[in-house]
């Protein structure tokens, strides 16, 4: 795995560093945002470490979420030698539920009820020597929390005091009274927690002490140096370039990097929206001098996923075709190559590959469920995951998320529009049709699209929301036009608000603005006879439909 840190000494090994341990959560990696974003530094491993293997002592420990359930069997279990290392332990989720377990297995069982989304939590003040309480320090009596969880706490475990509850869960938050090991059902990491940055604050700062003094430092210059020792001064690049801000983000730092070594090239897979192609080649090349190639993809793509309905299905056939296309150009630009100046092989290519793409496709560094392949990860072909394929992959922004990426963009100095775009998948519109992929189906999902963002842009809210578009259901409903019955497809909208698309809440749009946009989209998209708009929170939806 590319490691963005390897040119500096390790971290831990100069900073107070929060462990944290991945149970498999979705939410694990924003466990160590928010310890970042507090200048703490944080790592996270697996659960099946040993703390044997490790060449430095952390000064706290938090245990993540997960998917299992603590009394399965095979359920993942952490290194008992934790507990003898005396530093803070912070259990969540599965995480305090697998604190309570190891006590007696009598103190975990399936609820009666799922308790998923926003609640309110009373906290309790316990007081006690050392303040049994002192994870919530601060936070006042209640806070309005985030829960996702479905077994639950039944006792009490012996040796700790409750020190916050919820209608439905009685032991919410636990604190041992004499030791620093706590334990919450609610998770602090995901931003619907009000102050859950600061549960985790006082966790990391007041009772692990760690101290907040750590940066990231100058990310570009590293970067480019550790690129330029890859490559080597022979070699040569091409980059999948999309428009999108991760790839142009990653393309701009490749031409720094190598100059014209690098080939950015844009696939037109058919499933783009209106006009895109010509309208990312024109950006590119203005704002960034940035030279793309198109290759047109569009006959392969849609000969390949006739008849297929099957989302992950689609997915695979989508990062085939990517690769073998970006194979075939690999080897025409080598043969352009030959007899000029920068000839040499071309060794790597290059993805605007960000975390939230990796731990949604891939078991990464724990044991979370997949719970979607995106092309450009758990959609590539096998190839090229063992190192087999003649290209071999370079993502500079595999450790990091969106907003970081945007924020890096600007110290780029790429331009706003472009840094703020919303963003579109990879398979593009592929996924945003519940049914076969054909020609027709797409050019009605570009039309309403078309229409649904146009009207966005002009009430001037295309920045209050983080991505919005128009997808297709292929079944049909029935509906009555010009005194005629109909019988079309029906057009999903969905909008959404979201940090680092990790989690998302529906935008709320003005209700007339909505009724006009629909109105637009059945007049005038053929096909098209009735329009919904996705109300479906991040979790339990995703963003994309498939
Ligand atoms: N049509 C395309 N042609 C070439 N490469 C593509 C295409 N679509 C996606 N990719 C590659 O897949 C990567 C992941 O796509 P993704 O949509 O997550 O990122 P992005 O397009 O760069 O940014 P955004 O998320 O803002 O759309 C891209 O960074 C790019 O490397
Ligand atoms: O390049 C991509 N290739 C993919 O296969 C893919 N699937 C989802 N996405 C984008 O990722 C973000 C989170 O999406 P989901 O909530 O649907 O997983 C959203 O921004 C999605 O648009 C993809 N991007
Ligand atoms: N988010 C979690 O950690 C969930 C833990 C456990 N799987 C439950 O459903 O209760
Ligand atoms: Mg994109």
């Amino acid at each position: 795995m590319a490691d963005i840190t390897a040119e500096a000494a390790a971290p831990h090994s100069t900073f107070d560093t929060i462990l944290v341990l991945d149970f498999g959560s979705q939410t694990s990696h924003l466990i160590l945002r928010r310890l970042r974003s507090l200048n703490v530094y944080a790592e996270m491993l697996p659960c099946t470490t040993k703390l044997a293997d490790l060449d430095w002592t952390p000064a706290g420990i938090v245990l993540s979420g997960g998917p299992s359930s603590v009394y399965d069997e095979g359920a993942p279990r952490v290194d008992p030698a934790i507990f003898d290392l005396g530093v803070p332990i912070l259990g969540i989720c599965y995480g305090c539920q697998l604190l309570a377990w190891l006590i007696n297995d009598k103190n975990v069982a399936r609820g009666e009820a799922r308790e998923y989304g926003e609640t309110d939590l009373t906290i309790h003040n316990v007081g006690g020597a050392d303040g049994a309480d002192r994870l919530f320090e601060g936070l006042g009596d209640t806070l309005h929390v985030f829960m996702s969880h479905f077994d639950k706490l039944v006792h009490l475990p012996e040796g700790f005091v409750t020190i916050a509850s919820t209608k439905n869960t009685a032991y919410a938050g636990i604190a041992h009274q004499s030791k620093p090991i706590f334990g919450i059902q609610l998770h602090p990491e995901i931003s619907h927690t009000n102050r859950g940055t600061d549960i985790l604050a006082n966790f990391a700062i007041k009772i692990c002490k760690a101290q907040p003094n750590w940066e990231m430092g100058n990310f570009t210059e590293k970067e480019i140096v550790r690129i330029r020792k890859l490559v080597g001064d022979k070699a040569q690049v091409i980059g999948a370039v999309s428009g999108g801000v991760d790839s142009t983000v990653a393309a701009r730092l490749m031409k720094e990097a190598i100059g014209d070594r690098f080939h950015a090239i844009l696939v037109d897979t058919g499933l783009m929206r209106l006009n895109e192609c010509q309208e990312v080649k024109k950006t590119l090349q203005e704002h960034l001098g940035i030279n793309l190639t198109i290759v047109d993809g569009a006959e392969l793509f849609f000969s390949r996923l006739a008849g297929v309905v099957e989302p992950e299905a689609k997915r695979k056939i989508i990062g085939e075709t990517f690769i073998d296309l970006f194979e075939k150009e690999a080897i025409r630009i080598e043969e352009e190559a030959k007899e000029t100046p920068r000839a040499g092989k071309v060794e790597w290519f290059l993805q605007g590959t960000l975390y939230a793409d990796l731990i949604e496709s891939l078991s990464f560094k724990g044991p979370s469920a997949t719970i979607k392949s995106h092309h450009n990860v758990g959609g590539l072909p096998a190839r090229m995951m063992n190192g087999q394929a003649q290209l071999k992959l370079i993502e500079p922004l595999r450790e990091l998320f969106k907003d970081e990426v945007r924020a890096f963009g600007r110290q780029l100095g790429i331009h706003e529009d472009l840094v703020m775009r919303h963003p579109f998948p990879g398979p593009g519109i592929a996924i945003r049709i519940l049914g076969e992929v054909t020609r027709e189906h797409v050019e009605m999902v570009r039309k309403a699209d078309h229409i649904f963002i146009s009207m966005i842009k002009e009430a001037g809210i295309y920045n209050e929301m983080s991505q919005a578009y128009a997808a297709l259901d292929t079944n049909r409903a029935v509906g009555v036009m010009g005194d005629s019955r109909v019988y079309g497809m029906i057009c999903i909208l969905r909008a959404v608000t979201s940090v680092d698309f990790m989690s998302a809440e529906p935008f709320e749009f003005p209700f007339q603005l909505l009724k006009n946009i629909c109105r637009r989209i059945v007049n005038e998209v053929d096909g098209i006879t009735r329009v919904v708009y996705d109300c479906t929170s991040k979790p339990p939806g995703t963003i994309e439909l498939e």
